[in-house]
């Protein structure tokens, strides 16, 4: 998996503040949508574009804009919500399907329990949403259910991840021919035996949206 981890000291400063034990709901959401502007600005360097040709007050000056099919927006609900918001400021033009999928946190499998999204996913751009990359058994379900709509173009943003989630997402799509990117604001060092990111930030669903 091609992953950029972004290199900016406004992303760190945001990321602390959202580790931050102390930092309440309402704060930790509008630094979760800050943050999600900030790595966006990265994931969609390969967005695709049509050129055109626009008049200014001046003289015709070529232009771009993006190009149709528009992007597909993909949170992962629940936490994946948080970054909605600060995808589709970016990209407004972008649609949005949701996948709702939860970790067994005994067997840390992930279940998925909703999907509704378009059944035809070939030709799409497509970015995934989810603060976390912790096992990686998420995102790879997730990717996985993209895949077979035929998907073949897709960037996830993740406010922290794991290595040992970057190293399980190289196992299961070693040789599947489909580039899969992730740009995310810090890879932190390890998984606990809760399978929770270290240092982490905790379960990012509970601190955006209240403990379930
Ligand atoms: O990489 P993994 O080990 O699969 O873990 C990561 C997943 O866990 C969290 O969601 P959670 O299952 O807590 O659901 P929630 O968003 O409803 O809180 C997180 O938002 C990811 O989706
Ligand atoms: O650290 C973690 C791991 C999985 N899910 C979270 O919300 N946090
Ligand atoms: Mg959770």
């Amino acid at each position: 998996m091609e992953t950029l981890v972004v290199d900016h000291p406004l992303v760190a400063h945001k990321l602390t503040v959202l580790r931050d034990v102390n930092t309440d709901s309402p704060t930790f959401r509008r630094l979760a949508d800050e943050l999600v502007t900030l790595l966006a600005y990265e994931a969609t360097r390969q967005v695709r574009v049509t050129e055109l040709t626009v008049e200014t007050p001046v003289a015709p000056a070529r232009g771009v804009r993006l190009a149709q099919p528009y992007p597909l927006v993909v949170p992962i609900l629940r936490a994946g919500l948080g970054m909605l918001d600060g995808m589709t400021r970016l990209l407004p033009t972008a649609e949005v399907g949701f996948l709702g999928m939860v970790r067994n946190e005994s067997t840390l499998q992930a279940e998925t329990y909703a999907t509704r999204l378009p059944e035809d996913l070939s030709g799409r751009q497509v970015y995934v949403v989810d603060p976390m990359l912790a096992t990686g058994g998420t995102l790879a379900a997730a990717i996985q259910f993209l895949f077979d709509r035929g998907a073949d173009d897709v960037t996830a943003l993740c406010l922290l991840a794991a290595p040992e989630g970057i190293a399980y997402m190289d196992k299961v799509f070693v040789g599947s021919g489909r580039p899969i990117r992730l740009v995310t604001a810090a890879l932190d060092e390890r998984l606990n035996e809760h399978g929770y990111i270290v240092p982490g930030l905790g379960d990012a669903g509970d601190r955006l949206y209240g403990v379930v």
